[in-house]
């Protein structure tokens, strides 16, 4: 190998780390509404009254753990003069974490000394419990628990305790609020209406960004990620419209607009772009499609090679019965029962709507029925990757 040497480069970032997930902004923009309904939903904290239990819902990306951080290390900071006021605040994330009983177990380990940790097993969900409330007693003043991805825990025991151990005389010391926050816009329909009550005290619902809260926030990282004048006009405009088209998610701008600066980078550019977006968002795209394929039933994934098969002899677009004998084929030298002609046109039909195929249906007329023809809407490489775990074990 030549060698190869590795040396800085700067033309355009100036801290590239500000468009990462983890860099955390000090001012939150663009979600004035939301903060204005989440904060008086917190007053009764600074006033030293019983926090309400809050739920936050809206779609993934929309600021609403960015939202959480924010207002509760300002709460933590106007609370810390306040003499009669001992707030302590408590985050988890309770993807991983499936039920209540390893939810609660984590809760007690984030108040426990590091040396006296319980371990996932072992005890009676009473027990975790008692030891929860001990120890939100032994803490005392107002605890706020913030349950981030809250839909995870899949039985409601812990939602229904948590949000009424006070009133039930569960903790007597500690004055207690939940923050719960879900993408899962139906989690929330799904709660019994005993749970619902009192976790949902307070609703705050975030909506998608719109374009123009999407250029608030790109422009906010914009100014600290970025060298002076290096995004070319237009560029911030265009990755929010897209961000905004797509999904209105501020992670998915805030990608697009870093992969748009890693592009300028690699080519050695001195600007960013409006050509480089375009390029950005195909690359993140096909990403996706990747990942998606990846993620994909392995039936799901035998059709789409056996599509895959067709366009590689240039026999695509190609119609479904030809599609299910090619099908048929490959899951046979796979060494697994094929399944229905319904299932493999089924999913046709949900490739179709992932947009790794595309479908397009004939009429023939009086008398000869209709037919559809199927073929590849990404390229051929990139299908091939996402199918790559699979083709490693095709003999
Ligand atoms: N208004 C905003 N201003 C600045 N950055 C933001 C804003 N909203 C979101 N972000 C950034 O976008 C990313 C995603 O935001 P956040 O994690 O808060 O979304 P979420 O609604 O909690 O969704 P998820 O559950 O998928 O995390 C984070 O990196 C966050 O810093």
């Amino acid at each position: 190998m030549t060698d190869i040497t590795f040396s800085p480069t700067s033309a355009i970032f100036e801290r590239r780390e500000a468009l990462l997930e983890e860099w955390t902004p000090d001012e939150l923009v663009g979600r004035d509404e939301e903060l204005e309904r989440f904060h008086a939903a917190l007053q009764p904290v600074i006033n030293g009254e019983s926090p309400s239990n809050i739920f936050l819902y809206g779609k993934s990306g929309v600021g609403k753990t960015a939202a959480t951080r924010y207002l509760l290390q300002a709460l933590e900071r106007d609370a810390e003069p306040v003499p009669e006021l001992d707030l302590h605040t408590i985050e988890i994330n309770c993807d991983g974490l499936n039920s209540s009983y390893q939810v609660a177990v984590a809760l007690v380990n984030e108040l426990r000394d590091p040396a006296d940790q319980i371990s996932n097993t072992g005890y009676p969900q009473a027990s975790v419990y008692q030891f929860l409330f001990d120890e939100l007693d032994r803490v005392g003043g107002t605890v706020l628990i913030v349950l981030d991805e809250v839909d995870h825990i899949r039985d409601d025991s812990l939602l229904y305790k948590l949000p009424r151990a006070r009133s039930n005389g569960d903790v007597t010391d500690a004055k207690l609020g939940v923050i719960g926050i879900s993408n899962d816009l139906d989690f929330r329909n799904q709660l019994s209406s005993k749970v619902r009550s009192s976790l949902c005290e307070k609703e705050v619902s975030f909506s998608a960004y719109d374009a123009r809260e999407l250029q608030l926030v790109l422009q906010q990282r914009e100014a600290v990620a970025f060298r002076d004048d290096v995004l070319d006009d237009g560029v911030v405009e265009m990755c929010a419209a897209y961000g905004a088209k797509d999904s209105g998610d501020a992670r998915q701008a805030l990608d697009l607009l870093l992969e748009a600066g890693d592009l300028a980078r690699e080519n050695n550019g001195e600007l960013v772009t409006e050509s480089h977006v375009r390029r950005a968002r195909q690359r993140l795209q096909t990403d996706q499609v990747v990942e998606g394929i990846r993620n994909y039933s392995n039936h799901g994934q035998f059709v789409l090679y056996a599509v895959t098969l067709l366009a590689e002899r240039g026999d695509t677009p190609a119609r479904t019965k030809d599609i299910l004998s090619a099908y048929e084929r490959v899951a046979i030298e796979e060494g697994v029962d094929p399944v229905s002609e319904r299932s493999v046109r089924d999913y046709l039909g949900e490739l179709d709507q992932l947009g790794i195929i595309s479908s397009t249906e004939y009429n023939r007329g009086k008398g000869g029925g209709k037919y559809k023809e199927h073929e590849l809407e990404q390229s051929i490489s990139s299908v091939k990757t996402g199918l790559s775990e699979l083709l490693e074990t095709t003999p």
